[in-house]
């Protein structure tokens, strides 16, 4: 068996901050500005895997949280890692955990030597160590895999953004020692210290000294305003190696996505898309529609006729709103695909407006369809 291919960023084009390009892993390219739909537990939310690639996705998340509890890593691993478990052949990109274990397990316990918990699903308790985090997403066979990280919810006292930062950054030392020598894998860093501008530059500055494959910009999208993500985020893209890929972990809704752009930020998950497609949410050219609304119940037309998206043109808003109000699986595969297809599209003109020179004129432009109405 050949050596696999090293994980390789190339930078094609750039328009101030905002760059495109490609990440290259021996299951296959990843263009950037990626966007990445979660696939919680081996799979994204009532979608076949070659309908996620349909919409356009390169790469897909995993989470250690969730399939450690369940099926177990060791399990998933003897019947051959993530990708054959799901059949899905293309990179994946795995969170660290510590993120769900602060937001779903119970009983939560964070020392130096890591988090110990009970799992949501049944009580029975686990731990969660640097070391242990690196194990499974290794047995996962994980493409790109996170660093285990303490993340806090904003506002916080400066205190406690500074000790989360710091411990952050002794847990990643952790992660790359136990992360070894694995040039078909890439381990990422991750950024921390709240909104406060010096313990950012400190978290980064500490992460290139450690030296990663590629650095995620985490602690936001936990309830702080929009402005507040932006400030930090152009205070501290800069501060990140160029070469290497910035992803923002969680983000976002499509505005969200486009201003990050601008700032610098090259890949970006959001359970989103897929959970506002199963409630009755839908992201088109002309902004949000909730299907659910009763003003949709006679409306013949169709979501978006001038949609690339077949599923835009051949289904009535009557139709989705029916499938919606009554709870059909058929609405929830339908919503979820939708939401998907118009993320990606969004980041594939991102890509191409880059590339051209053109990204500020498209980024107005798309923003003036989500207020021009016709809803
Ligand atoms: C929504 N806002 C938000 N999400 C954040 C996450 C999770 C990113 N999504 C991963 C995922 C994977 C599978 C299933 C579901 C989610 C973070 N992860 C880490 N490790 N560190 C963060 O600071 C951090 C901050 C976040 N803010």
């Amino acid at each position: 068996m050949p050596e696999p291919l090293p994980v390789a960023f190339t930078l094609s084009a750039t328009e101030g901050q905002a760059r495109t390009g490609r990440i290259d892993t021996h299951r296959g390219e990843i263009r950037t500005p990626a966007f990445m739909p979660v696939g919680t537990a081996a799979t994204v939310k009532a979608m076949y895997p070659e309908q996620v690639r349909e919409t356009g996705a390169d790469i897909l998340l995993g989470n250690t949280y969730h399939l450690m509890l369940r099926p177990g890593a060791e399990r998933v691993a003897s019947l051959g890692g993530l990708h054959d478990f799901m059949d899905w052949q293309r990179p994946i990109l795995t969170d660290s955990g510590g993120f769900q274990v602060m937001s779903l397990a119970k009983l939560r316990r964070m020392t130096e030597r890591g988090v110990t918990f009970r799992s949501h699903v049944d009580g029975s308790s686990h731990e969660l160590t640097p070391e242990r985090s690196i194990e499974i997403q290794t047995l996962l066979d994980s493409d790109i895999i996170m660093q285990l990280d303490e993340c806090i919810s904003l506002p916080a006292e400066r205190k406690e953004m500074e000790r989360a930062m710091e411990l952050s950054l002794r847990w990643g030392e952790r992660s790359k020692a136990a992360f070894g020598d694995q040039p078909q894998r890439a381990l990422f860093g991750i950024v921390q210290g709240g909104d406060d501008p010096e313990l950012r530059a400190r978290s980064a500055a500490g992460l290139r000294s450690i030296g990663f494959d590629g650095y995620a910009v985490g602690g936001l999208a936990v309830g702080e305003p929009q402005e507040v993500m932006f400030r930090v985020l152009s205070e501290i893209t800069p501060e990140l190696p160029s070469d290497r890929p910035r992803y923002l972990m969680g983000v976002g809704k499509p505005d969200d996505i486009l201003g990050a752009i601008a700032r610098g930020i090259d890949m970006f998950d959001c359970v989103h898309p897929t959970r506002a497609g199963r409630h009755g949410h839908i992201y088109t050219r002309f902004g949000v529609l909730n299907l659910k609304n009763a003003r949709h119940k006679d409306d013949p037309r169709p979501v978006d006729e001038t949609s690339p998206n077949r599923n835009c043109r051949r289904f009535s808003r009557a139709y989705l709103h029916h499938l919606v109000r009554t709870e059909e699986i058929l609405g929830a595969m339908i919503l979820s695909q939708i939401n998907l297809s118009y993320y990606q599209e969004l980041v594939d003109g991102a890509r191409q407006a880059i590339a051209e020179g053109r990204f500020e004129d498209f980024a107005a432009a798309t923003r003036a369809g989500w207020s021009a109405g016709d809803l």
